[in-house]
């Protein structure tokens, strides 16, 4: 108890200076509703407390060491106590001191915490080399690529088959034990890591090829296959994926198609719900539904396939899947081009629609300010042109097999390019290494970005004529506080919009959002484009879906996973989850009426 009486009084302390800090809004919003209700020197006023002050990062930066160790043990019996039934705190994770305090929820109460005899259940199951205890495995598997997200699972299992994950799933939903599935862990919303203490069930081990049609082109192969081995799988085989992401190196194809990724290539072999032809999924209670057709054609009733790609496994996970892979063409080119103006950018997407035809394959864009921050960050970086700062670039890739026809077809349209003016200068890439350095130029912003500082993003759709005036506005809304970057791909009307600080900043976050939502909104665009929503935008959901269709998904959930367990806290919005005892109010948005 002379604990808990001196850490209250730290506590104290340190809580009275965040009062004058940029943390105010999290101090106002989860201090003064709860704290008051509480007695002071009750453990659970210690533990919240001391939870708020993990929350706004103090323990990262200004507590000393015995007492980050102390505030460390603390939320460990945090997860253990009923702490949960006040306003609790979702496991961001701050990386710089400051706050990204968007998600505040709730654990849920239902949900049950492993035991001893979960853990013998689990080890008799799979072994014990696929239950995962070990403090840094699960430190990795906690926390999220950006450092931003981070949950305080105390279990990762790592079945092989899906016979076993649907043992771990049926055993799952009977204990009440929530999980959350896991790829490569590369997603940008916090979708892939748990809130709280789920247990993560990583799909590493599924990771077999099990067929290729070479006259169909259909790939069979387990979720947990990495992109970067497909595609290489394939190039050998003479075909290529209709996906390629920056994160191929580590995301895997089952964590693609539950969020639905879209990457590079979109624009030429549209989304994965047109190339995925079937699935393997594991419902809640461990019932295996094979959807897994290798068909171009099949209308024999509902294609339930669809509900899997893209729900962030908030349905059921993914154990295999098929998936129509478009043959490798022998002419591939690629040209570095600058604009002077964003409609410059605009008119040449335009025309190289019209005149690239068939066979473009990428129509990407990015800004000074994003081609600064790969020049300044990365190692081994050129600028391909030089000779003058450009406000925009533009990467045009090309591929079809006519190897003469499609360059001369390409020069043809970059001379009309330049002729008109749209285009001010432009390299075409002369072998491969030249192709793969302009390619990493834009695929290496996001890394760019994150040696850079903090980082706020967002995934947007929006209309592309409209898309950079949200840039500007942003930019000057932030004014030199923060490093406002436009990029993305320009050919299927998605803008990444990432803004970049040295630290987190509550001032430049409310800068930001929620102008960001409802500018989008207003535009009706959508506030995820390929990134998903999980932890970022669950809530967010009403800026880009009716209440009608949020009330629809929430019932399908409901049915798929009735005590939902599958990844908790995302996607479906805590109002409706129905799940939850006591539910958050969530204002009904004016403009969330379609
Ligand atoms: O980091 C981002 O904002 C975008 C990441 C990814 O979708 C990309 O296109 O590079
Ligand atoms: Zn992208």
């Amino acid at each position: 108890m002379e604990n808990h009486k001196l850490a209250a009084a730290i506590a104290y302390r340190l809580l009275n200076q965040t009062k004058h800090s940029s943390n105010k809004i999290i101090h106002q919003r989860l201090l003064i509703p709860n704290f008051t209700q509480l007695n002071p020197l009750s453990s659970t006023s210690v533990a919240y407390l001391f939870a708020l002050i993990q929350f706004v990062g103090f323990t990262r930066h200004y507590a000393s060491v015995p007492l980050k160790r102390f505030l460390a043990s603390y939320r460990w019996d945090l997860q253990k106590s009923s702490l949960i039934r006040m306003q609790s705190i979702s496991a961001i994770h701050h990386r710089k001191f400051g706050s990204v305090a968007s998600a505040v929820v709730q654990r849920n109460p239902n949900f049950s915490t492993i035991n001893n005899d979960d853990l013998i259940y689990f080890e008799k199951i799979l072994g014990a080399k696929k239950v995962i205890q070990d403090h840094e495995e699960l430190e990795t598997a906690n926390t999220d690529w950006m450092h931003k997200y981070k949950g305080s699972s105390k279990l990762m299992l790592q079945p092989e088959n899906t016979r076993e994950l649907s043992q771990i799933l049926e055993y799952c939903n009977s204990r009440r034990l929530a999980i959350v599935p896991q790829g490569g862990n590369t997603g940008l919303v916090g979708g892939s890591v748990p809130v709280f203490d789920e247990v993560i069930i990583s799909t590493r081990r599924m990771n077999n090829i099990i067929s290729f049609d070479q006259v169909s082109g259909v790939l069979v192969c387990e979720a947990g296959c990495i992109l970067e081995n497909l595609i290489s799988f394939l190039d050998k085989k003479g075909f290529i994926m209709p996906l390629d992401l920056g994160a191929k190196g580590s995301c895997q194809i089952g964590g693609n198609i539950s969020t639905n990724a879209g990457g590079l290539r979109l624009v030429r072999y549209g989304s994965l719900h047109g190339t995925v032809l079937g699935l393997e999924a594991v419902l809640a209670n461990g019932s295996v539904i094979d959807m897994l057709g290798t068909l171009r054609k099949d209308n024999t009733g509902y294609d339930l396939k669809h509900l899997f790609i893209g729900s962030e496994g908030s349905l059921g996970i993914i154990t295999k899947v098929s998936i129509l892979t478009p043959p490798k063409l022998s002419s591939v080119n690629i040209a570095f081009l600058a604009c002077e103006d964003y409609i410059s950018c605009q008119k040449l997407l335009f025309q190289a629609k019209r005149r690239l035809g068939e066979i473009l394959s990428a129509f990407e864009f990015l800004d000074s300010q994003a081609m600064n921050l790969v020049l300044h960050h990365l190692d081994g970086v050129r600028n391909p042109l030089p000779s003058s700062i450009y406000n925009f670039y533009v990467l045009i890739e090309t591929t079809g097999s006519k190897e003469s026809n499609d360059k001369a077809t390409l020069e043809a349209f970059l001379l009309h390019a330049m002729e008109s003016g749209l285009v001010s200068d432009g390299a075409l890439a002369q072998d491969f290494s030249q192709a793969s350095s302009f390619w990493h130029i834009r695929e290496g912003i996001p890394e760019a970005l994150m040696k850079a500082g903090a980082v706020y993003k967002y995934d947007l759709s929006l209309p592309v004529e409209k898309m950079y005036d949200l840039v500007e506005e942003i930019r000057t809304r932030v004014g030199t506080a923060a490093n406002v970057v436009g990029y993305g791909h320009l050919g299927d009307g998605n803008l990444h919009l990432n803004v970049s600080a040295p630290q987190y900043d509550d001032a430049i976050l409310s800068q930001i959002e929620p102008f960001v939502y409802e500018w989008t909104s207003r535009h009706r665009g959508s506030i995820s484009a390929e990134h998903g929503l999980g932890l970022m935008k669950a809530e967010k959901i009403y800026y880009s879906k009716s209440s009608e269709t949020v009330q629809l998904m929430a019932s399908i959930k409901k049915l798929l996973d009735p005590n939902g367990i599958l990844n908790p806290y995302k996607v479906i919005p805590s109002s409706l989850d129905v799940h939850m005892k006591s539910q958050p109010t969530i204002c009904k948005l004016p403009w969330s009426t379609f």
